[in-house]
């Protein structure tokens, strides 16, 4: 039920009809049984760890940025079974998928760490009486202010092996080149890059010449996709699932 409301609920923001032809196709496999059969279907997170999700749901009438509940449970277990000890995510809101991270990351020792960057103040202060409410503060470090600024200056001493880019669409290819340039991420380590597909309309934008209609979001994205497959430094994959995934790493 919530994977539908979802759908709905992002059509309603962007004010426009879930049956436009555009993006039809895509839609209809979203808003299938499938989706509610695989929450059925996957580990339920602790109940602090959900009551975040049903509480943002509650009071953020743009809570669809959140990620869902079964991409909750993938990305604690992609922590689980990678051996990540070090997260960094860009694009708190609530605190959500930090917090399913971190869920991952609670039996990796003293090393293990989450840093997450929010740069709207309303988020930030909901993040941070989440985090402070769910008894995995320890786990996390929660940075106000602007995602670019802040990787330009965070400590580079430090590598990540797991960095979730879920932040603001027209800077994902900045900040992409930050993290290769100053040497965030771990040899091993992956950056997971959501929404890469937005809700049908990026693989639009490669097919139509009218992009008009298109959120700027999905050609922000698709310039994003463009460049990562053109790099020669990483390898890539683009999962079908949720909104669209990609997985990189460096070659
Ligand atoms: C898609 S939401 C993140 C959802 C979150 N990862 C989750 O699933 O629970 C994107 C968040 O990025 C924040 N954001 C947007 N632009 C930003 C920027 N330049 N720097 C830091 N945060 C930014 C927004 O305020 C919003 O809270």
């Amino acid at each position: 039920m919530l994977y539908r409301s979802y759908i709905l609920r992002f059509f309603s923001v962007l004010n426009t009809s879930p049956t436009q032809n555009i993006h039809r196709s895509y839609l209809s496999t979203l808003s299938s049984q499938d989706g509610q059969y695989s929450e059925t279907y996957t580990t339920k997170q602790p109940h602090y760890v959900e009551a975040v999700h049903e509480k943002t749901v509650s009071s953020f009438p743009k809570s669809h940025m959140m990620i869902s509940t079964v991409q909750g449970a993938f990305l604690k277990l992609l922590v689980q079974v990678s051996k990540v000890t070090k997260v960094l995510e860009l694009g708190t809101f609530t605190g959500y998928s930090a917090l399913c991270m971190a869920e991952g990351l609670k039996e990796r020792g003293p090393e293990a760490k989450i840093v997450t960057l929010e740069k709207n103040p309303i988020h930030f202060k909901a993040a941070k009486e989440n985090i402070e409410s769910s008894g995995l503060g320890h786990l996390i470090e929660l940075k106000h202010g602007d995602a670019t600024d802040l990787l330009l200056n965070i400590d580079n001493s430090v590598q990540y092996d797991l960095i979730f880019i879920d932040a603001d669409k027209s800077n994902y290819i900045n900040y992409y080149n930050t993290i290769l340039e100053r040497n965030l991420l771990s040899d091993d380590g992956v950056i997971v890059a959501d929404n890469v597909l937005f809700y049908g309309y990026v693989s639009q934008v490669a097919k139509i010449n009218d992009t008009s209609q298109i959120p700027s979001a999905a050609k922000h994205l698709h310039l994003f996709n463009e460049h990562v497959v053109n790099d020669w430094r990483t390898t890539q994959v683009l999962l079908p699932c949720f909104d669209g995934l990609m997985l990189i790493r460096k070659k």
